[in-house]
């Protein structure tokens, strides 16, 4: 793995690190560059304008250089049709990797995003990095969301997933992509933040054969709040805004898929070790 280049580290991140307003500095900062003409369609340049932010103003939640990297290197050996993320905050990763699609020929990046004002801060800049044809955001909490596109007919089968919202959310989420056969041979997700804060419930899930799913399964007690694995301040993430987050535990997935998973390590974009757990679905035991 190669080091951490220090020069491009983003701010430290504050005990308050987002939903503080400075989601709509991030508009007036890059709304208001001198050359907003020529960042105007290109996503690289709207990418550049979020990091230069982060660089020098306030801490952004994003995926970062390092680890982006790690999604777009899949994403031109996947090819996927349809790439679906759970969380999109200001619109980085969308941006990102809602143009590595369109550039390895796929057709739809699905943006899930709960948060009403990040969302519109998501949509303004595709709309400036002349996404918008590719991108669709999404508004509201990605269970429902995943069903409504689901159930519509919009979003038919998962190709790429990333996942990357409410750190508990990511296995009864997977789950439900597997019920809902959206997740199938062939579909391959990234998870990010598996090391920080870390995921210790979602990647047992992914590493477990076959058989040990079916075992968990047959003596599940799962209940609707977070799994006790999980430290307070990851599980009360959003509390400001959603109180206590009730999980779906009537979700089963599907145990007879077959995985292959493996971890790359990598860095946040403050420099701290990360990584991104890359699953792949490789078959269904009957
Ligand atoms: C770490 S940020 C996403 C960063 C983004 N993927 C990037 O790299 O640019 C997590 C986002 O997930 C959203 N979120 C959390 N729980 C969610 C849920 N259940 N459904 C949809 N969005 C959710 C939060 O509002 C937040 O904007």
């Amino acid at each position: 793995m190669a080091e951490f280049d220090k020069t491009k580290g983003y701010q430290a991140q504050e005990d308050v690190f987002f939903d503080d307003g400075r989601e709509i500095e991030l508009l007036h900062f890059v709304y208001g560059k001198p050359d907003i003409e020529d960042v105007r369609g290109s996503p690289s340049r709207v990418l550049q304008a979020i990091d230069e932010f982060a660089r020098t103003k306030k801490y952004l939640m994003n995926v970062g250089e390092d680890k982006g990297r790690i999604v777009t290197d899949l994403i031109a050996e996947v090819k996927p049709q349809t790439m679906v993320e759970l969380g999109g905050y200001i619109g980085y990763s969308c941006i990102l990797f809602g143009d590595a699609v369109r550039k390895a020929g796929g057709k739809r990046y699905f943006s899930l995003e709960r948060n009403p004002e990040f969302a519109a801060v998501i949509a303004s800049l595709v709309d400036l990095a002349g996404l918008s044809e590719v991108v669709k955001v999404i508004v509201g909490s990605s269970d429902v969301s995943i069903k409504r596109l689901h159930y519509s007919g919009a979003l038919q089968h998962i190709d790429l997933m990333f996942l990357d919202h409410y750190k508990p959310a990511y296995t009864t989420d997977l789950k439900l992509c597997e019920e809902l056969k959206l997740v199938t041979p062939g579909s391959v997700m990234a998870a990010d933040n598996v090391i920080k804060p870390g995921n210790p419930p979602y990647l047992e899930y992914v590493r477990s054969s076959v058989q040990e799913k079916r075992q968990a399964l047959e003596k599940s007690e799962a209940g609707s709040g977070p799994d006790a694995r999980f430290k307070d301040r990851t599980a009360n993430q959003y509390a400001k805004r959603q109180g206590q987050e009730k999980l779906d535990a009537s979700v089963k997935g599907n145990p007879n898929l077959v995985y292959e998973s493996k971890l790359t390590n990598s860095f946040e974009p403050t420099g701290e070790p990360d990584g991104v757990e890359i699953t792949r679905c490789v078959g269904e035991e009957k």
